[in-house]
């Protein structure tokens, strides 16, 4: 990062970015046009929680897609820090740490963020030694949607129930998973239906079982799609989760494409069927409705559809096909 230049920073642990991360963001763009710095956000690899956790945390968006939604959203310089070398800091240092290293002079964050060893630094702290240096800071107040205070914990909740477009409205944009598509077996384009299937990562948060209404990119175009999570039970195919996504209108091949999928809204649970016909025929229902919820969004969200398909063309995707299912360390 970033040379000789004066940095603000936005420190966090951001599982993705939502609404309250971009309240921040502003605050530090506005701040850096002021007074002629540059400004970046600043988080811990991995995400503390996979280090202080019990094993059960799974976070919401891969590194690349974080990575994604990171240019998506203009910021100008995004500094994954490992968190094994600063987990046992104590604040001063910390701070000490990022003005030596990262060129650091000033530092936004969230009212109730807490950092540094046993998470004894707070606002408090920040306020009065960063005064002292004569650093930028400020401190935002909890942003809100509906009265519920947006984090990243609030909105893995929310996609751990299936309830898409809460968190589309959290996120400021819906949920979404990058993969690259990979072989399924082949009976999809026999029922009428082919699909591109993705792989599942222990890295990414997946919405409950069910079939959804998304949106995908693919060959350069967006597309409504069909989207089921499970197991297929008409088949009997064993405990392996499945996603696959019906592309309706669209032919040819998607085998080894990276294709990005927005989640918009679940319309219904995954079913077993007595028969293969009676699955066909609940297909056509599923695309009929998708095709319902996709016309409106698409034209209502016209200006991000184009705005990710403009920074997924400049984004060197596909050289990080590699990178799927990696956490850095
Ligand atoms: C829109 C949609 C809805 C689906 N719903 C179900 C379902 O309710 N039950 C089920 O067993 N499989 C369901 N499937 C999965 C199909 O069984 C699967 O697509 C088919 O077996 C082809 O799999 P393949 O791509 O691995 O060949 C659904 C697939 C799609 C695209
Ligand atoms: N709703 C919000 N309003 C203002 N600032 C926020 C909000 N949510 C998080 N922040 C701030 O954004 C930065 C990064 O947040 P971080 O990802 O650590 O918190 P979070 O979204 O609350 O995540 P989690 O729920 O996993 O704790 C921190 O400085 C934090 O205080």
């Amino acid at each position: 990062m970033i040379g000789v230049v004066s940095v603000i920073v936005v420190l966090g642990s951001f599982d993705g970015f939502h609404k309250g991360h971009q309240a921040l963001f502003e605050v530090a763009r506005d701040a850096s046009d002021r007074m002629d710095m540059l400004w970046g956000v600043m988080t811990f690899v991995p995400h503390p929680q996979i280090v202080l956790g019990n094993g059960s945390f799974v976070p919401l968006f891969t590194d690349s897609e974080r990575d994604f939604i990171a240019s998506f959203l203009n910021i100008p310089d995004f500094i994954k820090i490992p968190f094994s070398d600063v987990k046992d800091l104590n604040p001063k240092d910390f701070i000490e740490e990022l003005g030596s290293r990262y060129k650091a002079r000033g530092i936004v964050v969230g009212e109730n963020f807490k950092f540094g060893k046993h998470r004894s630094g707070d606002v408090e702290f920040l306020k009065s030694y960063l005064t002292k240096k004569g650093w930028f800071f400020a401190a935002i107040p909890p942003f809100k949607i509906d009265g519920s205070v947006v984090s990243s914990s609030l909105v893995r909740q929310l996609v751990k129930k299936g309830y898409m477009q809460q968190t589309e409205a959290m996120l400021g944009y819906p949920y979404f998973i990058i993969a690259p598509v990979t072989e399924g077996d082949h009976r999809g384009r026999i029922l009428g239906f082919p699909t591109a299937n993705l792989p599942a990562s222990e890295l990414k948060l997946l919405p409950p079982k069910g079939v959804y209404a998304t949106a995908v990119l693919a060959h350069g175009k967006w597309w409504s799609g069909a989207l089921n999570i499970g197991y297929n039970p008409t088949f009997e195919r064993g405990d392996e989760i499945r996603i696959e996504v019906h592309l309706d209108q669209f032919e040819g091949d998607l085998y080894g494409e990276m294709i990005a999928v927005l989640l918009l809204a679940q319309i219904r649970e995954e079913k077993k069927f007595e028969s293969a016909e009676g699955l066909v025929a609940q297909m056509k229902d599923d695309v009929e409705r998708i095709r319902e919820i996709c016309r409106p969004w698409f034209y209502r969200r016209e200006g991000l559809l184009f705005s990710l398909k403009e920074c997924w063309k400049s984004y060197e995707y596909r050289l990080k096909v590699t990178n799927y299912n990696r956490i850095s360390r």
